[in-house]
């Protein structure tokens, strides 16, 4: 049953039209789906149940408290890369202990927020974080548990940007200086190596890159527990894509069969090595969870016909998603309501002064100035990554269950934006 769909020519999601949330809320807006939420989320959960494996929800991907809460509540941990994504984890009931701490550039002061609050793992990504994090811990008295994000390598065939792990990029440890680097880790005081992770990219299609990458991790733990360094976890990282529906893209490998596919190699490598003991499964999965579970609402300002392009212009910009100026992402667009007019091929613009601020390009759509627009597939990735640009307050986020829809984050007043700021008299 899809979450979002057309019902009597009105765009639903649930069981509310979007035409009802745009006049209570306004636009733009965020609407997420609560149930679409739970279901990405129990896919995961699903393929982990019986097993000792959790799923750590990389919470930059669309870390809304409604979103943290509810799915902290189902058993989720969180992938964070901030303290201030700590403080998020805490501020929505999440346990840190199911917390996991990925990035390269991890201050002092988070390092310290991290260990006072006795989180999971650190998953460090160099030499100088090893020792950084060594000596905060043993200021501080404690012990650090660690996972080394190794770089293996392999091409995740996604768009250069989100890549994440061939060796042009700026994350984890070259898979060949791995070992000496779980040497240094073991050898320093405040330090316990606890795990190993990867992650190769984001919006990938297919899982045979992520399989590959598993079986470099493979046989580093096995090298390493040769020299007497046994790890007890193995974390997978993010990844799995979603279907953004443009004509002709692959559907990405579903959640179950990807898991199924992990599992039954390590479960065939730890039957051939270590005596069938298990090993503990990590999985970040961003846009997997999130991505399809969220509709960004727009209105049209103003149709704009031009000699070579006409221009639909919508109240929503590149400072709410950013994703099609950043990565040329296609993003579906959607009329809220059947229109009257015959269809029309559209550039959805919005009013930032950048020529690159787009949503979409060349779209047939019937429409009138009024006209309510859903970008589609908007929930990861989206609100996150939206900013003030040209001093516009952030969107409205709403969170629709069945017939209700709750405010999960106002509309932010363009008023507020510089009560930070100081002059100078
Ligand atoms: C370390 C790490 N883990 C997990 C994720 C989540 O990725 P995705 O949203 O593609 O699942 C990311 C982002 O790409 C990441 O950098
Ligand atoms: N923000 C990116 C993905 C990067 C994931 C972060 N490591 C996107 O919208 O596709």
């Amino acid at each position: 049953m899809p979450h979002f769909f057309h019902l009597d020519g009105v765009l639903h999601a649930e069981r509310t039209p979007l035409s009802r949330i745009a006049e209570q809320f306004g636009t733009p807006t965020y609407v997420y789906s609560k149930a679409a939420l739970l279901e990405n989320f129990d896919a995961f959960a699903d393929a982990c149940a019986g097993r000792d494996a959790l799923v750590c929800y990389a919470m930059k991907a669309n870390s809304n408290l409604a979103i943290l809460d509810l799915l902290a509540r189902r058993g989720a941990g969180f992938d964070i890369v901030s303290g201030g994504e700590l403080l998020r984890v805490i501020a929505a009931g999440g346990d840190p202990a199911k917390v996991i701490f990925s990035g390269v550039g991890k201050t002092v002061d988070e390092m310290r927020l991290a260990l006072s609050h006795d989180i999971l793992c650190f998953n460090v990504e160099s030499i100088p974080e090893l020792h950084r994090l060594n000596e905060v811990a043993g200021a501080m008295g404690k012990q650090a548990r660690v996972s080394l994000r190794v770089n293996p390598n392999v091409d995740a065939k996604t768009h250069p940007y989100i890549a994440t792990g061939l060796k042009a990029n700026k994350f984890g440890v070259a898979f060949d200086d791995a070992l000496a680097t779980y040497r240094t880790a073991a050898g320093l005081p405040h330090l316990t190596p606890v795990g190993i992770d990867c992650h190769i990219g984001s919006q990938l299609l297919d899982d045979a890159p992520l399989l590959e990458a598993l079986d470099k991790l493979i046989e580093l733990v096995d090298a390493l527990g040769a020299e007497g360094i046994v790890l007890d976890h193995l974390d997978m990282g993010g990844g799995i894509g979603i279907n953004y529906g443009a004509a002709g893209d692959a559907p990405p490998v579903p959640v179950g069969d990807y898991l199924g596919r992990v599992f039954a190699r390590i479960d065939a490598w730890r039957a051939a090595n270590y005596g069938g003991a298990p090993i503990k499964v990590i999985f970040e999965p961003g846009r997997a969870i999130v991505g399809d579970t969220g509709v960004l609402l727009t209105r049209v300002e103003f149709l704009k016909p031009g000699a070579e392009k006409n221009f639909c212009i919508v109240d929503a910009a590149m400072n709410d998603l950013m994703r099609p100026a950043l990565y040329q992402a296609w993003m579906d667009v959607q009329q809220v309501q059947a229109g009257t007019q015959p269809a029309v091929s559209y550039d959805v613009v919005g009013p930032v002064c950048e020529s690159g601020d787009w949503l979409a390009r060349e779209r047939e759509l019937s429409v009138a100035q009024g006209a309510l627009l859903a970008i589609m597939q908007a929930g990861a990735y989206g609100f996150t990554m939206s900013s003030n640009y040209n001093t516009r307050g952030r969107a409205a986020e709403v969170m629709v269950d069945g017939d209700t829809v709750h405010l999960v984050r106002r509309r932010e007043d363009p008023a507020e934006l510089f009560a930070l700021e100081s002059m100078l008299k």
